[in-house]
C-alpha cells in the first residue's frame, strides 16, 4: 500500500467512527438482546469476531445480553450417543433422555465456550441458564396441528419443550445496574414448577428476555441476509401486515415464521424494534447498530 492509499484508508476509518457518534449516543446504556444461533457459532473466526464485537459494544456503553442457541451442536451430540431426534414445526421433540443431553450441551459446553470466547476477547462474561436466579419459568409447550384428512386439530406432544411463562430479569438488571463490565450469556433452558427442565427454542427465549427487559433492540442473528421476498431480495423493513401477507403467499416459510413471530411479539411487548440479520457477515452487529443503512430486516 502506498502512503496515499494508507492515509485514505485511515481517513475512511475515522469518518466511519465519526458518523457512528449519533448511534453511540442512541444506544448509550441501552439494553440490546442478541440471539446468537448455533449455525453462526460453528465458524471459529466468526465466533471470535462475534466475541470481539460484543466486548466492543460493552466498551461503547451498550448493555449487551446474549441468548444463545445450539441446535446443530445438540444434533451432533445426540448422533454421537445414537439418540434419534425429530422436529415438529421447527421444535425438537424432547423426551427425558434427550432433555438431559440438551441441558448438558446448552448450559454446559456451548454456554461456557461463548463465555470463554468473550473473556478471551477481554470481556467479563457470566454464563447463566433459565434456572439461575429463577430467570425463565417455563411450562410445557402446547402446540396443535390440523390433521389434513379429518381437519381435526391434534395436540402435539413435544415432551420437555417449554414456553416461557414468566421471566424474572432481576439478575440481568442487577448485573447491568452495578456499573460493572459483566456480560450475561444465557442458555435457553427453563425451569418448571416441579423442578423439571425445559428445552426452549432460543429465538423464543431471547424474545421473552428482551420483552422482560424492555430492550432497545432484539437482534436475531441467523444464516440468511434477513427476511427475503419472493424474488429473494432483502426486505429492509417489515410490519405485522406485510409479514402476514408474505406468510400467506408462501414467501416466508419454515424456521423464518416463528422467528418473525418472535420479533413481532417482542415489539408488541415493549421492545423498541427487532432486527433479523446475517450472523455469517463479519461485524454484522456493529454494522446494524452503528451505521445508517443497518444490516438486516427491521421489524417494528
Ligand atoms: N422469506 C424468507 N427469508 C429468509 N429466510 C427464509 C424465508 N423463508 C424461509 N426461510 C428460511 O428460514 C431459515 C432461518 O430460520 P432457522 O433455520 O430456524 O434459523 P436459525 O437456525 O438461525 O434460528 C433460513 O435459513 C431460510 O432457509
Ligand atoms: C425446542 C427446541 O427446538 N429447542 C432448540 C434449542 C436450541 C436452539 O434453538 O438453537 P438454534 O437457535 O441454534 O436453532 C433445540 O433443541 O435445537
Amino acid at each position: 500500500m502506498t502512503h496515499d492509499t494508507l492515509s485514505e484508508a485511515g481517513a475512511l476509518t475515522v469518518n466511519t467512527l465519526s458518523e457512528a457518534l449519533p448511534f453511540i449516543q442512541r444506544y448509550d446504556k441501552k439494553t440490546i438482546v442478541i440471539k446468537y444461533g448455533g449455525h453462526a457459532m460453528a465458524d471459529i473466526s466468526l465466533a471470535k469476531g462475534f466475541a470481539r464485537d460484543v466486548v466492543l459494544l460493552k466498551h461503547m456503553g451498550v448493555n449487551p445480553v446474549i441468548v444463545h442457541g445450539g441446535g446443530p451442536q445438540i444434533g451432533d451430540a445426540l448422533k454421537r450417543l445414537n439418540v434419534t431426534s425429530k422436529f415438529e414445526d421447527g421444535l425438537r421433540v424432547t423426551d427425558a433422555a434427550t432433555m438431559e443431553i440438551v441441558e448438558m450441551v446448552l448450559s454446559g459446553s456451548i454456554n461456557k465456550t461463548i463465555v470463554r470466547a468473550i473473556n478471551m476477547a477481554g470481556g467479563n462474561a457470566v454464563g447463566l441458564s433459565g434456572a439461575d436466579s429463577n430467570l425463565i419459568l417455563a411450562e410445557k409447550a402446547t402446540k396443535t396441528r390440523k390433521d389434513p384428512d379429518s381437519n381435526i386439530e391434534k395436540i402435539l406432544d413435544l415432551g420437555f419443550v417449554g414456553e416461557p411463562k414468566h421471566v424474572d430479569p432481576t439478575i440481568l438488571e442487577t448485573l447491568a445496574s452495578q456499573n460493572t463490565d459483566f456480560i450475561p450469556v444465557v442458555a435457553p433452558v427453563g425451569f418448571g414448577l416441579e423442578g423439571e427442565s425445559y428445552n426452549i427454542n432460543a429465538d423464543t427465549a431471547a424474545g421473552a428476555i428482551a420483552s422482560a427487559l424492555k430492550a432497545e433492540r432484539l437482534l436475531l442473528l441467523t444464516d440468511v441476509k434477513g427476511v427475503l421476498d419472493s424474488d429473494k431480495n432483502l426486505i429492509r423493513e417489515l410490519d405485522q401486515e406485510m409479514a402476514t401477507q408474505l406468510i400467506l403467499s408462501g414467501a416466508i416459510s419454515g424456521g423464518m415464521i416463528p422467528k418473525i413471530e418472535t420479533a413481532l411479539t417482542a415489539v408488541k411487548n415493549g421492545v423498541k424494534a427487532s432486527v433479523i440479520l446475517d450472523g455469517r457477515t463479519p461485524h454484522a452487529l456493529l454494522t446494524e447498530l452503528f451505521t445508517d443503512h443497518g444490516a438486516g430486516t427491521l421489524i417494528s
